[in-house]
């Protein structure tokens, strides 16, 4: 049996990696709609169910991920969803909806639009809702998500852009952040192309000169597209849509895009080149890039001053993308002709602002999403991500999560509620809980690294060893980060084992290194504490302590107990458990030698109370115990 890392390939989320994996524009313009099927809701729920309930105690925290079993019964269909039993969700719009999304969203919740909140006012509503919903007009500060308490579970942005949006913030807070990052793509094509096409032809300085009374023909001479290079600036879902118009009107068509698959590009007719020689070599530059730290002001003076004399610019992305001031300097020294901007660094930009007053620019006040189609579209879009994510489903949409397809979460289900169990005894074995530093994980399975997605059993992991010495609330959104910043290494082992192909894992090891353990006998000779579990019928089984087989269902509590191998342990301890009136579940006893060393797993329906625990403890043969609770 050979032991392998698995690779970041598979396991998208990592020690080194950042919190999360933020969603990159590149793979988010494949990112398909996700259907759901009844059955995968249920499953899907898992995940997601835990970020709806971290305002919650930790019991009902843990109870939201719900067992095989109760996934089972979650698996009927949509109207027994248990959500639609409890109070309605509330969700605010805090920016103009289409009736459509707003339908969607009141008929699942408690809906309330607030159009002109100040940042203060936001802050001081947001602790009412479970979601909020916003266009590129809300600022979601860190404050927002303060001033929510754990109450708000996703931000839904009724667009593309998530600029407005502090995703860090919402990771550390455990709130999911959903766009509708389809729907208005068209549209912002088509104000591209009508910018594009208005701006070489002056027609709103033209239009505001007859308005004026004047009747200008030679001033308003324009230039031709036709024959034209346009760089596209972002070769993603608007940049696509641009250069396939572009090419329709006859011009030359390059991009930049430092993600993009030069076969797409191929495919539309379009070179794929360097920045430089984009900006080199083009007569029009159209920006369509996501703005982020890299982008941020990337068109500047260096780089204006590569620009072919005379260039004339777009931009439909973001304001931030361009350092404004080295453009007004840029039209003034004629480096570039003419510029048509619909979106601004600060929206609105203030009333003398230069570059809006500019004579060669063409301004529009970010209306490249602002169809009626498209508006309807991305009220839809955005309004079944939130539902979707308020009913505890996993969004082919979220930004600031792993995206895990719905078979994935479906084969690994049963393994939830095992991971998470296993976390949770892990840390209650070590000695002195909140020291640990270092976790291991293994995973037995005969399936290769690259066909192993674990990211959700390690975020269950991570939930079952942090939430019972933290007032962390943990679930996919965060448990990364909340690992990272608890000092928590997590490691992740796939031992290559002979099981069936069709089930994911054969067994999960938990090993807790550097720490004593509360039982010696759940130490492997490394030092490290060790429990190991498989799923048997659909349920969660403890089936390793240290070196030792047992096998008891991981079902309400357990007693671990190491003792002299003699005959009557288990009457002696079944009757002080049952003249307490404590129920025994399951019950398994593994030895290393004959009338030596025993190990006795004891799952117990109630919690002993200390006075029987007080008698197991005193049974002259029992080395040691320790009382679970799961
Ligand atoms: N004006 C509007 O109303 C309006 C409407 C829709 C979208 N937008 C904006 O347009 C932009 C593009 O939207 P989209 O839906 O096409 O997004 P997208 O994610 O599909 O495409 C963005 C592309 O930019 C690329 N990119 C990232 N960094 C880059 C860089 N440094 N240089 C070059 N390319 C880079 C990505 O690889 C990606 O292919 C976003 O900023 C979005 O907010 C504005
Ligand atoms: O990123 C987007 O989707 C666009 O900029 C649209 O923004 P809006 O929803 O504020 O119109």
């Amino acid at each position: 049996m050979a032991a392998t890392s698995i690779s970041s390939a598979t396991n998208k989320l990592t020690d080194q990696s950042p919190p999360l994996p933020l969603h990159t524009t590149a793979a988010r313009s494949s990112a398909t709609r996700l259907s759901f099927t009844n059955s995968s809701i249920s499953l899907q729920k898992l995940a997601i169910s835990a970020s709806s309930t971290n305002q919650s105690s930790r019991g009902s925290a843990v109870s939201a991920l719900k067992t095989a079993r109760e996934s089972e019964q979650a698996s009927k269909p949509r109207n027994s969803d248990p959500a639609e039993k409890s109070p309605k969700p509330t969700v605010l719009v805090s920016e103009k909806l289409g009736e459509a999304g707003l339908d969607l969203l009141r008929s699942y919740g408690n809906v309330e639009c607030l159009y002109s909140l100040s940042p203060e006012d936001l802050c001081a509503k947001i602790g009412e809702f479970d979601a909020l919903i916003v266009r590129s007009g809300t600022k979601v500060t860190r404050q927002v998500f303060e001033a929510a308490k754990g109450k708000l579970k996703v931000v839904g942005r009724a667009g593309v852009g998530i600029d407005n949006v502090d995703l860090q913030a919402a990771t550390e807070f455990g709130c999911l952040v959903v766009n509708a990052p389809t729907a208005n793509t068209i549209a912002a094509a088509e104000h591209g192309i009508a910018l594009l096409a208005g701006m070489a032809r002056n027609v709103a300085q033209a239009d505001a000169s007859m308005k004026a009374g004047e009747w200008q023909r030679t001033k308003y001479v324009g230039v031709s597209l036709v024959g034209k290079t346009l760089a596209i600036m972002g070769f993603g879902k608007v940049g696509s849509e641009v250069a396939r118009r572009a090419k329709g009107l006859g011009m030359h068509v390059i991009a930049h895009d430092p993600y993009a698959p030069a076969d797409r590009a191929r495919a539309l007719g379009v070179e794929l080149v360097s920045f430089d020689q984009a900006i080199s070599t083009a007569d029009f530059v159209s920006l369509h890039m996501p703005l982020t730290p890299t982008t941020n002001k990337i068109f500047n003076d260096a780089t204006f001053a590569k620009m072919k004399k005379g260039v004339r610019i777009i931009n439909v992305a973001r304001g931030g993308v361009i350092d404004e001031d080295a453009l007004v300097r840029a039209l003034d020294e004629g480096i570039v002709a003419q510029a048509a901007l619909d979106v601004f660094t600060k929206e609105p930009p203030s009333k003398d602002s230069k570059l809006v007053q500019h004579e060669n620019v063409t301004v529009t006040p970010h209306l490249g999403a602002s169809t009626k189609e498209a508006q309807e579209g991305v009220a839809v879009e955005i309004a079944e991500a939130v539902v979707g994510a308020l009913r505890g489903e996993l969004s082919a949409t979220a930004v600031n999560a792993p995206m895990v397809p719905p078979e994935v979460m479906s084969e690994l289900a049963p393994y939830v509620t095992l991971a998470e169990k296993l976390g949770r005894l892990a840390v209650q074995l070590a000695a002195g809980g909140s020291g640990i530093q270092s976790v291991k994980v293994v995973y037995g399975s005969s399936r290769d690294s690259d066909n192993l997605d674990t990211r959700l059993l390690r975020a269950m992991i991570v939930k079952g060893i942090i939430e019972p010495i933290s007032d962390a609330h943990i679930n996919l959104v965060n448990a990364d980060f909340i690992a990272k910043q608890k000092g928590l290494r997590i490691s992740e082992e796939k031992l290559a084992v002979d099981s069936s192909p069709d089930s994911p894992i054969d067994s999960v090891q938990v090993q807790i290194s550097n720490v004593g353990s509360k039982l010696e006998s759940a130490l492997l000779e490394n030092g490290n504490i060790s429990i190991e579990g498989r799923v048997k019928d659909g349920m969660p089984h403890l089936t390793r302590v240290g070196a030792f087989s047992v096998d008891v269902s991981l079902e309400g509590n357990l007693i671990l107990c190491r003792q002299v191998d003699q005959p009557g342990m288990i009457g002696t301890v079944g009757n002080i458990l049952g003249e307490s009136n404590v129920n025994v579940s399951f019950m398994s006893v593994s030895r290393t030698v004959k009338r030596v060393k025993a190990i006795m797993a004891i799952g117990v329906d109630e919690a002993p109370d200390k006075e029987t625990l007080k008698k197991i403890g005193e049974v002259p043969a029992i080395e040691e115990f320790v009382f679970l609770d799961l």
